[in-house]
């Protein structure tokens, strides 16, 4: 070019890279032939090249070609002097558009490279050797790391969760050597919190000018690791559940089992794959039960109750099966699985149990609870077939006597016999319960009438009746039965055992060993007892009490010896009564003893007062086998004779032969000892009883009282009654007569030998005298 810009020389090169011929580009400015993008400065460079002479160093340029082209130059500007002056410009020009374009590319891909780390969801670590240089803002995050030094200049050990015990790092994540390529390891990291997470690391080895750099790709997997556990987990629940666990596809064919299964039923996995799954249980219909499970399966996804299952030999076992369906994500049935436990222990301990609930542990009969269940039952069928039942209550007699003389365990091997024989008194289909104590419940079902529980009724006492040997006791038990019937005595079940219990109880009042029909009376007489009980307590408390005296008379002299203290109770309302009246209530009510030990004391008391009037009788009190039977009756009459100051002579203890008798061995030594106070003893109602004469002489008794049932009835009796008084005689006893009413009695009674009598002659001879006027009160 020259100085005017205009182009002197321009070669083939020239014209190949800007499309211009020579002969187009000679003479002609170069700035009309090219358009530089930074024109200005293009020509400053000219210019500058110009002034100083000096080559320009090569550049790049942007260029526009007349042909429309855009290039990129290296341009070179070399001034030619000549005699001290730049006459010429040389321009060199390289092509260098692809380079440019490359580079371009080049620049433009490593800032979307940027980008992408930056923005990027994985973390991305760079690690030169071991250190971390640089990290991605998710990396930061997934470490929980607040800032990058936190993490560069750190190692990715560094952030491992194994920790050897002594502190010292151990082995941590592994490494790869340069120019490895790529290698990919799961690893549980700590982050900077301190928390642990599970995460795939992939590392790639990069090779640059200066070196090699590692790419680290960071992914946390915590919940793919969580998943994988779980999976794990299951698959070992699966097998080492101890229940036996089957899983069938779809169409309910089997696709798994577990080990358990194998153990419970001893079939192999092998044999039980693809066979159709088969529920049965006993009983049932082995369709019918499987189409009711399946439907219900259908309906609710879930199904469970008890199957029976059968072992490989063959065994048949109760299970207990619990099915549920199984859901793909597209919520449809994939697959079935059962869990079936073998609970033939836990039938047999509930039925074990169930047994001990409802029965008696002593008889193994029915208890109470059972009863009522299968008295509901039979009421039940009564009603809907119109039919009859009978209710038997039975309650052994004097039981507790058995219990006090022999002892407990002779009363429970009486108890359990007693079940044995009253079992053999009824049909299958009857029930029969103990109900606690010494009374059991029998329900007959289904009787055709009340004669019908009558026979059963008698062949139960006659049962009863028969001797028990236990060990080396004979004994000789009888029982009271009470009946209620259905629809007669009530409809319902505590109505019917109620009114059973009522009947016993008149059985019992109307002398035991006998079975009594329900009426309703019954209730009546029960209240009025009732009554009487609470009655009896208040007059103890409220001094209702009172005592008759009924003189006995020695019959040679006719002078009254001594009086027998009997007791009245002055009703508030029903006047004054007689014990025949109240014994048995008192009795059931447990006051036998309050009210022995009362008249005891009263006795004593006025005899005192007598004897201090000047009438010195002996007064005769009667003992109840209660009173005969306590522990401290010695210090209670000791007590009264002294509370009272009452000679022990003028003292008489009456009592009858069964109390003596029932009081065994320890009577003895409880008479010998009252004998001992110097209180006189009598045997009241000689004759009625067991009359055991061989005994009585070893007895320290006084005087023997002939019952006045012989007195009354003496045409047929003088020869009994003669025989009394000589046997008192020849036991050195005084013989006394109660119940003498008449003048011709009387005489006999002298003509026999008799020492004393009682009763209405006596009373009315001594009526008239000083003592029959102090008798009266
Ligand atoms: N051996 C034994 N005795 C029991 C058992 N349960 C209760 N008893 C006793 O049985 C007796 C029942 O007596 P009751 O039925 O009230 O009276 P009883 O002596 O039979 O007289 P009555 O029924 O009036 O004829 C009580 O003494 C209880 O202590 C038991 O399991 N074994």
């Amino acid at each position: 070019m020259d100085e005017a810009g205009c182009v002197l020389f321009w070669n083939s090169a020239c014209a190949e890279l800007y499309g211009i011929a020579s002969a187009d580009a000679l003479g002609r400015p170069l700035a009309s032939l090219l358009a530089f993008e930074q024109a200005d400065e293009h020509a400053a460079a000219l210019a500058e090249a110009w002034r100083s002479g000096r080559a320009k160093p090569a550049r790049d340029w942007q260029v526009n070609t007349a042909s429309g082209r855009r290039l990129w130059v290296n341009s070179t500007l070399f001034p030619v002097a000549q005699d001290g002056a730049v006459r010429q410009m040389f321009c060199v020009d390289a092509d260098i558009t692809a380079r440019r374009i490359e580079d371009e590319a080049l620049r433009a891909a490593g800032a979307n490279f940027r980008q992408l780390y930056l923005s990027s969801a994985d973390a991305i670590l760079m690690l030169q050797g071991e250190r971390v240089t640089d990290l991605n803002p998710a990396a930061l995050a997934l470490f929980k790391c607040p800032q990058r030094d936190g993490m560069v200049g750190h190692r990715l050990r560094d952030f491992s969760t194994q920790q050897p015990p002594d502190g010292e790092q151990q082995a941590g994540p592994p490494g790869m050597d340069e120019g490895g390529g790529s290698l990919r390891y799961d690893w549980r990291f700590l982050n900077c919190a301190g928390e642990a997470f599970w995460a795939e690391v992939l590392m790639t080895s990069i090779s640059l000018d200066h070196g090699y750099l590692f790419y680290v790709v960071v992914r946390d997997i915590s919940a793919r690791k969580q998943a994988e556990r779980t999976l794990h987990l299951a698959a070992q629940v699966f097998e080492n559940c101890r229940d036996a666990i089957v899983l069938t596809d779809r169409e309910r064919r089997i696709i798994a089992l577990n080990r358990s299964f194998t153990q419970i039923t001893g079939y192999e996995a092998e044999a039980m794959l693809g066979q159709p799954l088969q529920l049965r249980r006993s009983g049932e219909d082995e369709h019918d039960f499987q189409r009711l499970v399946w439907q219900e399966m259908d309906a609710n996804g879930h199904w469970q109750g008890e199957v029976s299952a059968r072992r490989r030999g063959g065994e048949l076992f109760p299970g207990w099966l619990s099915l549920t369906a199984i859901r793909d994500n597209a919520d449809r049935v994939s697959s079935y699985m059962g869990m079936l436990s073998d609970i033939t222990d836990r039938k047999r301990d509930a039925d074990h149990t169930r047994h001990l609930a409802e029965h008696d542990f002593l008889t193994d009969l029915p208890n109470r609870v059972l009863l009522l269940d299968r008295l509901s039952l039979a009421l039940a069928s009564a009603r809907r077939s119109h039919t009859m039942l009978a209710i038997l209550f039975i309650d052994l007699d004097r039981f507790k006597e058995v219990n006090d003389t022999l002892g407990h365990q002779v009363g429970d091997q009486l108890l359990k016999e007693v079940a044995a024989r009253l079992v053999k008194c009824v049909r299958g289909a009857d029930t029969v319960s103990r109900q606690g104590g010494d009374e059991f419940l029998i329900i007959l079902a289904d009787i055709g009438g009340a004669d019908q529980a009558a026979h059963v009724a008698a062949s139960v006492l006659g049962a009863i009746a028969q001797p028990f040997q236990l060990g080396p006791h004979a004994l000789h038990v009888s029982g009271s039965v009470g009946i209620s019937l259905y629809p007669e005595d009530g409809d319902g079940i505590e109505q019917l055992i109620n009114n059973a219990d009522v009947a016993m109880y008149h059985a019992k009042e109307s002398g035991r060993n006998g079975f009594k029909f329900f009426n309703a009376d019954m209730h009546a007489r029960i209240a009025e007892r009732e009554q009487l009980e609470s009655g009896l307590r208040l007059a103890l408390r409220e001094q209702q009490f009172e005592l008759a005296f009924h003189a006995e008379v020695d019959i040679a002299s006719g002078a009254a010896v001594g009086v027998e203290a009997l007791l009245r109770w002055r009703h508030p309302e029903l006047g004054l009564l007689r014990p025949e009246r109240f014994m048995a209530a008192a009795e059931e009510a447990g006051l036998m003893v309050p009210i022995g030990n009362w008249v005891l004391q009263q006795a004593c008391r006025t005899a005192r007062r007598w004897r201090d009037a000047g009438h010195s009788l002996v007064v005769a009190v009667n003992l109840s086998a209660a009173q005969f039977a306590q522990k401290d009756l010695l210090a209670v009459v000791r007590a009264a004779l002294e509370a009272s100051g009452l000679d022990p002579a003028s003292l008489e203890l009456e009592l009858t032969e069964a109390i003596i008798m029932k009081g065994g061995n320890a009577a003895r030594s409880t008479l010998d000892a009252l004998h001992g106070l110097g209180v006189r003893l009598t045997i009241d109602d000689f004759g009625t009883g067991y009359s055991r004469l061989g005994y009585l002489k070893d007895y320290p008794v006084d005087k023997l009282k002939i019952d006045q049932s012989f007195v009354a009835t003496l045409d047929g009796n003088t020869a009994v009654i003669g025989a009394m008084i000589a046997m008192a005689r020849s036991l050195d006893m005084l013989a006394i007569a109660e119940g003498v009413e008449t003048q011709e009695q009387l005489d006999f009674l002298r003509s026999a030998g008799c020492d004393q009598y009682q009763g209405y002659l006596a009373d009315a001879q001594v009526q008239a005298s000083a003592l029959g006027q102090l008798l009266a009160g």
